[in-house]
């Protein structure tokens, strides 16, 4: 038994979770005409309804004490203040430091880091106004029109997925284009639509050695030569963001085209750096600032609200009520506004990567379930299709609504449909429909009783299925900053109650080892006995297909 299932408040949970499962939330909505009103939250912007969810009064107090039971509040401090909790790589995490707008120091190693994070961040501002006023010129003196924004996972979703949710704050002097696959396609795509004299390249990559990465940048400099431009002038078009300053120096990028980052930012913490350099270019510095003052209001809340009141606390434990005594093994976002929806592809890193983990700190295997699948897409498109199996099928699901109260451009017609869509939704998964409303609404069709309980039984829905809907004013940069920060906390208190490292990625990292050998057998230079017969015969047959004619 790990520590985690021994604890006392683990096993009450347990007892708890037995009685609520034979509860209906419907009836728990007739009875306590407070019910909504009472289960509310609001902070930085973000209204949370959480009054669709399967727990009672005794439910949330077993899960705040199984919180304090885990230490949160202490591990939640070592955080911020700078301890090496990603204890695997021997590192702090620190992606709150890079949004910290406070006068508080934040040392790493007897340092403080707040002053490099603030020149930093000086120099992604200059850096944006100079190309937006055309003051940066390409080699052939024409002003930057294109930025090729090129990285992957936390070096790409964050910026792509953080322009696109703002696009109303988009700038018109340039335009960003992102690239993260190592299929050539989508590089292609994008080089031969754009003129090489007004383009910037950003290169973003912590670590400098992810292989999509540098070969596509390595495409664009090829590509940059190729069409008239020499080495020197590459300092004009090639910036790059990396915590690997010599690796990037050694790749050609000139040493002030760097922008820095530290090993104390996560990749998929890092948006907040300059990893988020292509956000401030394609919304301009002051909507990037934006997003870092919502994150920091969300890290205040999260550092000071009492836990009974704490969103990201609230919603981790939520989480694991649904994950560890509901078996629940995915949680659906669905957001209803066009331009978040790629949110969940966005929190499906941060989660999945952070909490993906089957061992204990400790280095056991653990004897509860953890990190979710996390999936999810804009609705209403979703209703048309998954939410099938939201509704009926076998398995608990617990879903994120969240929906903007005004929208750009509102069409209150449609936005009103939106909105409707989105409660009912949520109104449909609670109360459900009972078999016996479905048999009444068969009467009088001419069907015989068996054929009408038949057909009933197929319509009933059994609702109880669990929901959040957060509701903010507009999205502005400074919600969807706390909107992410929120997402980003939630997944850290998980990590805490599981006892995980949320902070390393080893099933990933050799992920990148065996791509790399493969690699090498493919171009004919690894033995092929270094792979099993499935692979040799799949590498086989890739070479075969491209021998040369
Ligand atoms: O920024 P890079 O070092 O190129 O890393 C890019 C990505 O690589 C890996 O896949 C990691 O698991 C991600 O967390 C990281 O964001």
């Amino acid at each position: 038994m790990t520590v985690l299932t021994s604890l006392p408040e683990w096993k009450k949970l347990s007892e708890i979770a037995s009685t609520v499962k034979n509860a209906h939330m419907r009836d728990w909505f007739a009875q306590d005409a407070s019910r909504a009103d009472k289960m509310q939250l609001e902070a930085c912007g973000i209204f949370l309804d959480y009054s669709k969810n399967r727990v009672n009064e005794d439910a949330l107090k077993g899960l705040f004490d199984l919180a304090r039971a885990c230490k949160l509040e202490t591990l939640r401090d070592a955080m911020f203040s700078g301890e090496q909790i990603n204890s695997t790589e021997g590192r702090a995490v620190l992606h709150t430091a890079l949004r910290n707008f406070s006068d508080r120091k934040v040392m790493v190693d007897g340092e403080d880091v707040m002053p490099e994070v603030h020149a930093t961040l000086s120099k992604i501002e200059a850096f944006t106004a100079s190309v937006h006023s055309g003051e940066h010129k390409g080699y052939t003196g024409k002003p930057i029109k294109h930025i090729v924004a090129i990285g992957i996972g936390g070096s790409f979703l964050g910026p792509k997925i953080m322009t696109e949710a703002l696009k109303p704050h988009t700038v018109d002097a340039v335009k960003v284009h992102f690239v993260a696959n190592v299929d050539g396609c989508h590089i292609h795509d994008v080089l031969s639509s754009i003129d090489f004299e007004e383009t910037l390249v950003v290169m973003s990559s912590k670590s400098f050695s992810t292989q999509e990465t540098l070969q596509n940048t390595l495409t664009a400099k090829d590509w940059f030569l190729k069409s008239g431009g020499t080495q020197e002038d590459i300092a004009k078009h090639f910036v790059a963001v990396s915590s690997n300053v010599k690796a990037a120096t050694e790749f050609g990028i000139s040493a002030d085209n760097i922008f820095p980052m530290w090993d104390w930012v996560g990749g998929r913490y890092s948006l907040w750096s300059a990893i988020g350099l292509p956000i401030s270019l394609a919304l301009g510095f002051e909507n990037f600032k934006g997003l870092l003052e919502g994150a920091f209001d969300m890290d205040t809340h999260f550092t000071t609200a009492p836990l009974e009141e704490n969103m990201p606390v609230l919603l981790a434990l939520l989480g694991v009520w649904y994950r560890n005594f509901f078996d629940a093994q995915s949680h659906v976002l669905l957001p209803y506004y066009h331009y978040l929806r790629g949110l969940p592809a966005y929190v499906q890193q941060l989660d999945m990567e952070s909490n993906g983990k089957e061992v204990t700190q400790e280095g056991e295997s653990v004897d509860y379930p953890t990190g979710p699948i996390i999936w999810g897409s804009e609705g209403t498109n979703g209703q048309h299709s998954f939410h099938q199996l939201i509704h009926q099928g076998s398995a608990v699901i617990p879903a994120d609504f969240m929906l903007p109260l005004n929208v750009p451009n509102q069409d209150d017609t449609h936005h009103a449909m939106l909105a409707s869509n989105c409660f009912g939704q949520t109104q449909a998964l609670m109360q459900g429909k009972t078999f016996e409303e479905c048999y009444a609404d068969l009467d009088g069709k001419g069907l015989d009783d068996a054929e009408r309980k038949r057909l009933a039984a197929h319509k009933t829905m059994p609702g109880n299925k669990p929901s959040n809907t957060f509701l903010f004013d507009s999205l502005t940069p400074k919600t969807l900053g706390a909107l992410v920060a929120m997402y980003e906390h939630k997944v850290f208190v998980q990590g805490v109650i599981w006892n995980l490292n949320s902070f390393d990625q080893w099933g990933v990292e050799l992920g990148k080892v065996l791509g790399n050998q493969v690699l090498a057998g493919i171009q004919g230079e690894a033995d092929k006995d270094n792979f099993d017969a499935s692979t040799q015969q799949l590498i086989a047959k890739f070479r075969a297909a491209n021998a040369p004619k």
